[in-house]
């Protein structure tokens, strides 16, 4: 195992931010970590880059102890922090340069590395990291935290706020750098994401829901899942709301999922309920859970 945590809790005076939190990533693994804003995800990364302590539990890095071995870790891992990770005032190459220099190396030594991100801002490379856009940052961002080649990556919500097209090919970056042997834990809250990763663990109110792949865990939905669509949604959704059979129902892009307290619930019966309080072009189609819906279900209980 690359990474351990073994019943790891941490809490800010009342707040608890993670309880008794425990999984391992193996080594060369692509691992997520998927939760709300909230969750405690940014809690665990800081741990487990030794930014932070946690008030229970154990847990290591490549076999260092976060705590006890810290400055191991530190020159082992590349880090890239959700916000606040570039020198805003210093130019592109500069930000390289530094997070180089720290760690006692330089661009050229370990430019193969970040070659595939880095010739895509080379060309901005005098210009401020403050004046980047959005998915520019990322890119040195993560072009800093891979500069000394460390084993480990972790990345936290790497893609928030970063355009379509640029966090597509930010995750076939990931799957480059993991097929270089790197073991990789990134945090997102975008459950399209999730898929893209080996396994996955879901995180809500600093509790693990469920750990295993994308696959094992959409294949584990309890129930039948349908995709429900009617000419005014919010009126739909709030009749199933108030339907007798409904288990869940939340909205989905143009529809709505719904689950069944039954087994077999009676699509006939259920759409008679609709037009009777005053719905239109009603569908009801049998369609496959995603990891959204997975997590939905497990956030319930
Ligand atoms: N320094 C702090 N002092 C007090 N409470 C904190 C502090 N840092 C985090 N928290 C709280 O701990 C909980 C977990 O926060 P954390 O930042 O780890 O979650 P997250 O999943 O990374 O979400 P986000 O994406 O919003 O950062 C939240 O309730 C948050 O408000």
């Amino acid at each position: 195992m690359e990474i351990t945590v073994a019943n790891i809790s941490k809490s800010y005076n009342t707040v608890t931010a993670l309880k008794d939190i425990s999984f391992g990533v193996e080594t060369g693994e692509l691992f997520g970590l998927i939760g709300p804003d909230g969750a405690g995800k940014t809690t665990l990364f800081r741990i487990l880059t030794t930014l932070l302590t946690p008030d229970n539990g154990v847990a290591t890095v490549s076999g260092f102890d976060v705590v006890t071995n810290y400055k191991a870790i530190r020159n082992s891992v590349g880090y890239m922090p959700g916000r606040f990770s570039l020198y805003q005032d210093l130019t592109v190459e500069e930000n390289l340069n530094f997070f180089a220099t720290i760690f006692g190396t330089t661009i050229d030594a370990n430019y193969d590395l970040v070659k595939d991100i880095y010739v895509q801002i080379e060309p901005f490379k005098n210009r401020r990291a403050g004046k980047l856009s959005g998915g520019m940052k990322q890119k040195l961002a993560l072009s800093c935290a891979l500069i000394h080649k460390p084993k480990v990556l972790f990345l936290d919500e790497p893609t928030t706020g970063v355009d379509p097209v640029s966090r597509k090919e930010f995750w076939d970056m990931l799957k480059r750098l993991q097929n270089k042997g790197m073991t990789i834990l990134v945090s997102t809250p975008y459950m399209d994401e999730a898929a893209l990763c080996d396994r996955i663990a879901l995180i809500q109110d600093g509790r693990i829901l469920e750990i295993n792949t994308p696959k094992a865990i959409t294949e584990h939905f309890p129930k039948p899942l349908y995709n429900i669509r009617a000419n005014n949604m919010y009126l739909l959704i709030t009749s199933l709301q108030k339907y007798q059979h409904t288990h869940s129902v939340f909205p989905f892009g143009e529809y709505v999922h719904y689950t069944d307290k039954r087994n077999t619930p009676d699509k006939t019966a259920l759409s008679q309920y609709l037009k009777h309080l005053g719905l239109t072009e009603i569908t009801i189609e049998k369609t496959k859970p995603t990891i959204e819906d997975s997590f939905m279900e497990l956030a319930k209980k």
